[in-house]
């Protein structure tokens, strides 16, 4: 079965009420291609969670930037579900990287979300010091390994690769690099964990793409989608949604 592209916005924490309820008329308002031919989900920060779902076309979804593991947790995959919040965000770089998760802990949360019966976007990627030292590989597999011997399930798990050099910085990642990463991800999902996950399974592409460059990401054959941070706050993201067709042509 082919894989059906997947955008996803990450608001992170910029936005005030205010402006979700623009963004999400904006949302509500494009004429984007049909359920079958992309998967939309946006991510606002908590605050705002409850109310861009209340807002929201039905044919998008919303996800949450974050949850803990267990049920007493401040925000709980339990919490979610019962929010009928469907999507999670986990492993986001500022995770890693500020709140110091470490390869295992994303792993026990992406296995006990979907255990709760969440879909994840967990995220994964080398900081440019990994790249330059050729350990991008390496790295993608230990992150991902970390969540594949914890979990049997692949179906509602989709893997964005984000570069973090190539994120907020002047180093903007080719569309042939990021294929270059993708297949070799794929590879390594295919001989580690199984030929029909590699081959299901979505990996989205997360690093820095806007309304100018996602054409060309999107031709990329082992690009399924993007997960996109700035730029998903801005009319520009209902182009990334429609760069979509482009696997279709
Ligand atoms: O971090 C990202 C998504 O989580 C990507 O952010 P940008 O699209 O702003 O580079």
């Amino acid at each position: 079965m082919p894989r059906k592209f997947f955008v996803g916005g990450e608001w992170k924490h910029n936005e005030s009420p205010k402006k979700v309820k623009k963004i999400v008329s904006t949302l509500n308002e494009a004429e984007v291609p049909c359920h079958d031919v992309v998967e939309v989900v946006v991510g606002p920060p908590f605050i705002s969670l409850t109310l861009v779902k209340s807002l929201l076309r039905s044919d998008f979804h919303v996800a949450a930037q974050n949850c803990w593991v267990g049920e007493k947790a401040p925000i709980s995959p339990e919490m979610l579900v019962k929010m009928d919040i469907p999507w999670v965000i986990l492993g986001e770089t500022k995770r890693r990287a500020v709140s110091k998760e470490t390869y295992e802990r994303v792993g026990d949360k992406v296995a006990h979300a979907l255990s709760q019966g969440l879909k994840v976007i967990a995220c994964v990627g080398e900081t440019l010091q990994q790249r330059e030292s050729g350990s991008t590989m390496s790295v993608l597999a230990a992150q991902t390994k970390a969540i594949a011997e914890k979990i049997t399930n692949w179906d509602n798990l989709v893997l964005a690769y984000e570069p973090v050099w190539a994120i907020g910085t002047d180093n903007v990642a080719t569309p042939a690099q990021a294929q270059e990463s993708h297949y070799e991800f794929r590879k390594w999902l295919s001989e580690n964990v199984g030929a029909a996950v590699a081959a299901s399974t979505r990996i989205i592409y997360g690093g820095f793409v806007n309304g100018a460059t996602c054409h060309e990401f999107a031709r990329q054959p082992d690009v399924d989608g993007f997960l996109v941070g700035e730029a998903s706050m801005k009319p520009e993201f209902i182009d990334i949604i429609k760069s979509a067709t482009v696997k279709k042509n």
